[in-house]
This record gives structure tokens, C-alpha cells and sequence, in this order.
């Protein structure tokens, strides 16, 4: 295995952001790639990035624009948005002449392929070794140096464990595995029932019905991982149970900020990604494909294109047959 002695981050939003300072905490000599030259030359000299503020960059860390010279480092990791990050490794993949590590580090999942970011990856960048990093981790927390653990996948067990002895950290704790679709399936899809449990608090309907929709959500997910072959290990932890329970309690998750408000009839955040938004309509698709149900999941996707009111989909949801827990 070779040495892995150079990050790239490729995206500067908030979660590139924080996977870099991570990076560089863990030794690495880290590049930071936006796709805007101006952008990155204003993170360059302020140190700042305002897609999370109040976070000093460190001066070791190159910010830059150039995807080429990005692309010769030892890892890639990818922090775009999900849906921008096929496009963002069609861009990388001219460049790259060694089967290279890439991560994807993006929660979704692809419109209209229903493909996971790992197979995206592998379908842009054919040469490259595709890898998934997921788990509860606000970017702010990271960012700190607050303690954080997630869980980091590759096909190969020996890759994984490399990247995790790349990237971990006193302050950063990676978990390694081989089950990448189990993460990825966590991390899509507790977006979704994070703002479905947003739109609960925000509708003031109780700690009772916020913990309901938790682990019933958690049940529809654990739905989807058994029929596309997740491990149960996986689901019930870091990147699973683990994400799904920091984002389903806490307003600083952007996808349960957009539920608080749509359940408050308040507009949602400006300008703030909450990937659940992009994810619910094509995890619905997917798990019908696999005659998987998500009532939770759909709940959110017919509230958020107008489909039904928050009123009722909650009166469809309490109101459906009882049955056997499971
Ligand atoms: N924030 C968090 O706490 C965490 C986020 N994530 C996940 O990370 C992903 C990114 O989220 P986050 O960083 O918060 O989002 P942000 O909105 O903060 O940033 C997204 C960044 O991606 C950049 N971008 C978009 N398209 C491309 C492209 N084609 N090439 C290069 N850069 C591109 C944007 O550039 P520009 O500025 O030019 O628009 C922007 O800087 C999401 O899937 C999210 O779920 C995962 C764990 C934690
Ligand atoms: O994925 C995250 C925490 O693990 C970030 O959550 P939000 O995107 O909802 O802010």
C-alpha cells in the first residue's frame, strides 16, 4: 500500500472545509480546492471561509482552485453536494493517472440513476478506488476539533484501514469497514426523516412524537438496508443510528432547521444545503423499486412538492392499519 501523505478536498463549503483542517490535524499535507478562483483566493488570504464562519483555516493548508495540481495528492475527498459530485469527479478524472483514492463524503443520493456516490465515482472515475466517510459530524464540531467519530468504507478492508490510519486523529476518530452500501444508505436517508422529525417539533407536537418518528424512521431505514443488503452493523451504527440520532434532535442539523421551519410555517433557512430536500423524492423512487416502504420518507417527500399538507400527512401516518412492530 503507498504512502498517503497528501490530501485534497475537493469542494470548500462547509464540510470541505472541516475535512481539511481534520486532514491536516492527522499530518497530512492538505490542499483545499474550490471551484471559483475568486473564492479561493479570498479563503487564501482571510483564512476564513463563510461557509462556516468563526473557523480559522490553518496557514498549512493550500487553497486553491486548480483541480489538476489537487488531483496529484495521495487522497481525494470529495465535498461537494451529492448531486454536483458526478460532475465534480468528471472534472478530477482527466487528470488522474493512478487508481487514487477517492471518498466521497456527500450524503444523497443521484437523481435519475438512483445510484449511491460510491458507484458514481466508480462509473466517473474508472481507475479510481472509491471509498465512503459518513457519520454524526456537524462540520462546526469538526471543524473545533470537538470529538467526533464516523465510519469510513472501501471494498478493500486494507484501503479502509489505511485512509482511517490517514485521516484519524485524537480528535477525530474514522471506524473502518467494507460495507459501503450500508453507509451510504445511513447517510442518505436520515436526512430525509431528520426533517420529517423537524416538521414534528417544529408543529410542537412533543418529545413523544419526536422519538416516535425517530425510531420509526429508523425502522424504515433499516428496511431499505436489509433489502439492499446493508449489514445490521452498519445500520445501527455510526453512519446509521448513530447520524440518524444526532440530526433527528438538534436544530443545528440544516435538514431539521428546514423541517422546524416548514412545521412552524416560517420560511425555511436562505442559502443553507439540507440535502434530505434533494434526497427524498429519489430514496421514495428507490425504495418502491425494491418494494421497500418508507411512510415516513414519503411523508416528507409529498410535504415538501406540495402533495399534502403537513396536517395531513400526519393524520395519514397515525392513521394507518396497526400492525406487528418490526
Ligand atoms: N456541513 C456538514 O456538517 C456536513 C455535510 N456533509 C455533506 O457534505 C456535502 C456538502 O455539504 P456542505 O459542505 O455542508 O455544503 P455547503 O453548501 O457548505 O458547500 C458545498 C460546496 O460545494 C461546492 N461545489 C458545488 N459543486 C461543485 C463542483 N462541481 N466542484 C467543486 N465544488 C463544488 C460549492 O461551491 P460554491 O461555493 O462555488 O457554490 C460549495 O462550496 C453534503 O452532501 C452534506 O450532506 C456531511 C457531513 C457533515
Ligand atoms: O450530516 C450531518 C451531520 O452528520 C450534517 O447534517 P445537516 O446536513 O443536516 O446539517
Amino acid at each position: 500500500m503507498p504512502a498517503f501523505d497528501s490530501v485534497a478536498v475537493i469542494g470548500a463549503g462547509a464540510w470541505g472545509t472541516a475535512l481539511a483542517t481534520v486532514a491536516a490535524r492527522a499530518g497530512r499535507s492538505v490542499t483545499l480546492c474550490a471551484r471559483n478562483a475568486e473564492h479561493a483566493a479570498r479563503i487564501a488570504s482571510t483564512r476564513d471561509n463563510p461557509r462556516l464562519p468563526g473557523v480559522r483555516i490553518a496557514p498549512e493548508i493550500v487553497v486553491t482552485s486548480d483541480l489538476a495540481k489537487s488531483s496529484r495528492a495521495d487522497i481525494l475527498l470529495i465535498a461537494t453536494p451529492a448531486q454536483h459530485l458526478r460532475g465534480a469527479v468528471n472534472m478530477l478524472a482527466s487528470h488522474l493517472t493512478r487508481p487514487v483514492p477517492i471518498v466521497a463524503c456527500a450524503k444523497g443520493i443521484e437523481h435519475g440513476t438512483h445510484k449511491f456516490m460510491t458507484d458514481v465515482i466508480a462509473e466517473a472515475a474508472p481507475h479510481a478506488r472509491p471509498a465512503i466517510l459518513s457519520g454524526p459530524s456537524f462540520a462546526d464540531d469538526v471543524a473545533r476539533g470537538l470529538p467526533t467519530a464516523v465510519t469510513l468504507a472501501a471494498k478493500d478492508e486494507a484501503l479502509a484501514s489505511n485512509l482511517v490510519q490517514a485521516l484519524g486523529s485524537p480528535t477525530f476518530r474514522p471506524y473502518h469497514s467494507t460495507d459501503i452500501r450500508g453507509v451510504e444508505i445511513g447517510g442518505a436517508a436520515k436526512n430525509v426523516l431528520a426533517i420529517a422529525v423537524g416538521i414534528a417539533v417544529g408543529r410542537k407536537l412533543g418529545a413523544s412524537a419526536q422519538a416516535a418518528l425517530t425510531t420509526r424512521g429508523f425502522a424504515e431505514l433499516t428496511r431499505l438496508g436489509r433489502a439492499l443488503g446493508a449489514r445490521s452493523e452498519t445500520i445501527t451504527g455510526l453512519s446509521g443510528l448513530g447520524d440518524l440520532i444526532l440530526t433527528c434532535s438538534s436544530p443545528q442539523s440544516r435538514n431539521f432547521a428546514l423541517g422546524l421551519a416548514l412545521g412552524r410555517g416560517e420560511q425555511p433557512p436562505a442559502g443553507k444545503l439540507a440535502e434530505g430536500e434533494f434526497t427524498a423524492p429519489v430514496l421514495i423512487e428507490l425504495a418502491a423499486s425494491h418494494n421497500v416502504e418508507m411512510p415516513v420518507s414519503e411523508a416528507v417527500a409529498s410535504i415538501l412538492s406540495g402533495r399534502s399538507t403537513i396536517d395531513a400527512a400526519i393524520s395519514a401516518l397515525m392513521t394507518r392499519p396497526f400492525k406487528a412492530e418490526e
